[in-house]
């Protein structure tokens, strides 16, 4: 457990830091992982916190002030735990996930929680994923999917390359006659500032293989997740 592991000598920063390496990994990582993130980690951040107590006095503030002085640190966690989708690889999510199946029909794994960051004001935007294949022999752990929409999700984003990504994704990894997925999502950047609209979102979509070319297929799927 992460105590055991820190040494007598070791500040709350430090414990932070482990904290939030094992957090990242989602399951019982071995120790040198952990200190490999924790090292990553720390150094990232020291210079991410440097320009988020710049952000504070650009903004008029004083960083000194009892409320803020661990605000950059703070925020240089946060912006780092958004964005662990630059440090994740493809390979140790589906961890060997996949088994062979003669079952060849639908499989949807729909409502997905998303949230992401656009790449243009580097605000959230949230709302669900819909991924479903049909599989030709294999099929992928139920949990990996997910897993593979947050990945994707927490990089610096539009919508419609976020959909994509996820769609080829899934073709890669399980090979199947087809993929489908539709994101709906609400984007901050259009809702507290800019344009103001608080009641629109944004429905992209991307089908491959056998959702492309067959509109039953298509129109199943469709039904299925409003179902
Ligand atoms: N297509 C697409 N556009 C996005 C996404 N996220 C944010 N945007 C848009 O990116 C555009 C950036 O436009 P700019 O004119 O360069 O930036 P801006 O002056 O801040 O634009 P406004 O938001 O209209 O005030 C805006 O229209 C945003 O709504 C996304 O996921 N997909
Ligand atoms: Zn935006």
């Amino acid at each position: 457990m992460p105590t055991r592991l820190l040494g007598p000598g070791t500040n709350q920063v430090d414990r932070d830091f482990f904290n939030d390496g094992i957090w990242t990994l989602g399951h019982e990582p071995r120790a040198e992982q952990v200190w490999d993130n924790l090292r990553r980690n720390q150094k990232t951040s020291a210079a991410m916190e440097a320009q988020f107590r710049a952000i504070i006095e650009a903004v008029g503030e004083n960083p000194e002030r009892e409320g803020l002085v661990r605000t950059p640190l703070r925020a240089a966690k946060a912006m780092q735990y958004l964005t662990q989708g630059y440090e994740q690889d493809i390979n140790e999510i589906v961890n060997g996930a996949i088994f062979e199946s003669e079952n060849d029909q639908m499989v949807i794994v729909r409502h997905i929680e998303m949230y992401s960051l656009c790449e243009h004001h580097l605000l959230p935007f949230i709302g669900k994923c819909h991924v479903a294949y049909l599989p030709d022999g294999k099929v992928i752990g139920l949990s990996k999917i997910p897993r593979i929409v947050d990945m994707f999700a927490r990089r610096l984003q539009i919508q419609e390359n976020l959909t994509k990504q996820i769609g080829e994704c899934v073709q890669n990894v399980t090979g199947a006659k087809g993929v489908a997925v539709v994101i709906e999502a609400k984007h901050l950047c259009a809702m507290m500032r800019g344009v103001g609209k608080q009641n629109s979102d944004m429905v992209t979509s991307v089908m491959l293989g056998r959702f492309r070319e067959d509109s039953r297929t298509r129109q199943e799927f469709l039904d299925l997740i409003r179902s």
